[in-house]
Order: C-alpha cells, then sequence, then structure tokens
C-alpha cells in the first residue's frame, strides 16, 4: 500500500509548493493529492489575480505548469455558464471549489458506434472548499454553475497536463475533439490574437 501523508496547504503559494513536491516522482498517490486540496482553505485574496471571468462562457486561467508534470489552473463560472460533458485525455483530473457551489454530472461513455441518448450515472453538487476527482475509468461528467445570481470560481489540477478533449453530444453520443487554452496565464489575458482561436468546452 502507498503512505499517503496529511498535508495541510495554508496558502495557495504553500498549496503549489507542496505539489510540485507530490508530483515531482513517476506516481500520482490520488489520495494525497486530494488530501492536500481538500485542506487548503480558500482565500480570494490569494487567487483573485488570476480570476478573470467572461461575459459568456466559463473561462481557464493558468495558475502553474507543475514543471511539466501538471497543469493548475483557475476556472471561472459565471451565472448559468456550464461545461460539455467532456472526458479528460487520460488523465487525473482534481477539481476544488474555491467559491460558490459547482454541480457535477456523471456520464457514461457512450456506446461504440456513439448513438442514442448518453447515460446519467450520478449527480452531486460541490460546495466550497471540497475537491473531486475524476478520470476516463470513473467516466464523463459535465460541470455546471446553476445559480443565477453568483459566479463560481474551482481551482483544477490535470497531470499530465494536455490540450484537447473530446466532448460528447448528449443526445447523440456523437463525440468530438476540442482543443482548450486558457482566457490568461499567471494574471495576464492571453493575447487576442490566440484568444480568437479559443475554444473551450
Ligand atoms: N475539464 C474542464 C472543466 S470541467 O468542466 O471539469 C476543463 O478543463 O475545461
Ligand atoms: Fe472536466
Amino acid at each position: 500500500m502507498e503512505h499517503t501523508q496529511m498535508w495541510k496547504a495554508q496558502t495557495l503559494e504553500e498549496l503549489v509548493q507542496i505539489l510540485h513536491h507530490l508530483f515531482a516522482g513517476d506516481k500520482v498517490n490520488v489520495a494525497e493529492v486530494q488530501a492536500l486540496m481538500d485542506s487548503y482553505d480558500s482565500n480570494p485574496l490569494e487567487w483573485m489575480q488570476y480570476a478573470k471571468f467572461d461575459q459568456y462562457r466559463y473561462t481557464r486561467n493558468l495558475v502553474d505548469q507543475g514543471n511539466g508534470k501538471f497543469n493548475l489552473m483557475i476556472l471561472c463560472w459565471g451565472e448559468g455558464h456550464g461545461s460539455s460533458i467532456h472526458d479528460h485525455t487520460d488523465s487525473h483530473c482534481f477539481m476544488k471549489v474555491l467559491q460558490g457551489n459547482l454541480k457535477e454530472t456523471l456520464f457514461e461513455w457512450p456506446n461504440k458506434k456513439g448513438i442514442g441518448e448518453m447515460m446519467k450515472k450520478s449527480e452531486r453538487v460541490l460546495r466550497e472548499n471540497q475537491c473531486a476527482y475524476i478520470n476516463d475509468s470513473i467516466g464523463l461528467h459535465r460541470v455546471e454553475n446553476t445559480s443565477h445570481t453568483e459566479c463560481a470560481v474551482s481551482l483544477h489540477l490535470y497531470s499530465p497536463p494536455f490540450e484537447t478533449c473530446s466532448t460528447f453530444d448528449q443526445r447523440t453520443g456523437h463525440k468530438q475533439k476540442v482543443r482548450m487554452t486558457f482566457y490568461s496565464q499567471f494574471g495576464e489575458r492571453t493575447p487576442c490574437a490566440t484568444a480568437v482561436l479559443q475554444e473551450n468546452n
């Protein structure tokens, strides 16, 4: 059995430092990373420099490139914003709510031919400071800020990092490959030339 040490991250900066340590080797201890991300008490003063919202859809804002081992990013969800049903390109995905609530709906992978309504497995509401985990063997998901009055902010870690994923049409199960880019990187808005090409899911 893997030894799981209990870490407590006092600040976002400390969280990033400990993450670098945990991802230094080749193996990822999922329980350990999840517990660490859980342990950080969200402090808006520490992450507001990365929290950039768009009027029309959720944004992805790069915080740290984890020495090539992971990408850590802050996602900003305006009222009613949500993602399509998508996979995570064979990576680990940790997702911690920093502000507000997010609804996560899990789906089964569509059958091979990808025809017909997709099967919903479960749904839950992730609350402030909660950290969830998903990978492709668990299934697909969609994340939504269902509030019409409050925005939401979440912290996502993907390891290894990836730039494309597949999205799925709920009614038909049809799959589409999409490129994902960053609305901002290290607190700076991504220049418009690349931002035009931006497609998150
Ligand atoms: N995996 C999605 C966000 S979420 O809906 O989990 C992304 O990286 O854009
Ligand atoms: Fe996701």
